[in-house]
């Protein structure tokens, strides 16, 4: 018999349904009991704009070190949080099935990008999210938001009974909304033709201690990973890191498992949405230095075609 497994967990909502439902699945394979660990990060107490506090990794770094301490056994990341650095000490033990990469626009009376008129004001606190909204609706007005995916749908108008809302619309990750089981307030998944999501967008991460040695834990885990995901992330993670780019930069890269190989976009986007770069790469699909190749070279061509001209891509 095991202890149980201690999985870290944010204490958010969004973070708590993801956490336990990997916490489950580990616990299953792994033939253990588990408990949760909460733990407060910086990016839970900082108030203002993530934009504004910058950096990355603000939701990452208290839950890697509870790891790295001992604190727990396993941390559960939203992949698209998780810096491109590798955390010293720490392994990406497992990347579960993901689920919808979309972003989802929830907005007033079933409205959809189309369908928003002029002068609609739609809140996001993501750059990268803001510059495609203005190239694909160059009339609305996009209002910087942050808080909670409760707080968010709360800004629009009618969306949540007994919240009044100052907004049309928000912009929030399906994938989030699905697992938080609010997806009734989506009133389109924007084609990734038209808005391509953040690397990672969808994913989870399970990162353990590199000398992880609880029987059948590591095993466990290694089971749990799901091979189309990580190298499509992979290959995603690969452009930020070789932009040099951080969470918060308007970059969107999605990479799918399509037959036999792996094809990847990427789009870099000026804030004011008037340049999009958005290019699309692919490669026989193979172990995970070749995804990670595929986005090197992917962005080596964003490099070439001016990107770093056209977005800031350190904030
Ligand atoms: N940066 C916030 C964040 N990090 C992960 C998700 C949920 C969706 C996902 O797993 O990609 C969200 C909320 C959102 O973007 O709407």
């Amino acid at each position: 018999m095991m202890t149980p497994i201690r999985i870290g967990t944010r204490g958010s909502a969004l973070a708590m349904t993801q956490t336990t439902s990997v916490a489950e699945r580990v616990g299953d394979l792994a033939e253990s009991s588990y408990e949760l660990v909460r733990v407060r990060t910086e990016g839970d107490v900082l108030k203002g704009s993530l934009s504004q506090i910058g950096g990355t990794g603000v939701f990452v770094a208290a839950l890697r070190e509870a790891v790295l301490q001992e604190r727990c056994d396993l941390a559960v990341h939203s992949l698209k949080d998780l810096p491109t650095l590798p955390a010293p000490g720490l392994t990406l033990a497992a990347v579960p099935e993901r689920e919808d990469v979309r972003d989802a626009l929830c907005a007033r009376d079933g409205l959809t990008l189309a369908t928003l008129p002029d002068g609609a004001r739609v809140g996001t606190g993501s750059p990268r999210r803001a510059a495609q909204l203005r190239a694909a609706r160059p009339g609305i007005e996009v209002v910087d938001i942050r808080g909670n995916v409760d707080t968010r749908l709360g800004r629009v108008a009618g969306l949540v009974s007994g919240a009044p809302g100052d907004l049309d619309a928000v912009v929030l990750a399906a994938a989030g909304l699905r697992r938080l089981g609010r997806e009734k307030a989506i009133t389109e998944l924007v084609d990734p033709a038209v808005m391509l999501p953040a690397p990672g967008q969808g994913a989870l991460a399970v990162e353990c201690r590199e000398s992880e040695s609880a029987p059948g834990l590591r095993e466990a885990l290694t089971s749990y990973d799901h091979g189309s995901t990580r190298l499509a992330v992979t290959a995603e993670r690969a452009v930020l890191w070789r932009l040099e780019a951080g969470c918060s930069a308007p970059i969107g890269a999605l990479a799918r498992v399509q037959g036999d190989e792996l094809a990847l976009e990427a789009v870099v986007c000026s804030l004011d949405g008037r340049s999009i770069l958005r290019l699309n790469r692919t490669a026989p699909v193979g172990d995970a230095d070749a995804a990670s190749q595929l986005g090197h070279d992917l962005a080596d061509e964003l490099l070439a075609a001016g990107a770093a001209g056209i977005a800031p891509l350190t904030t």
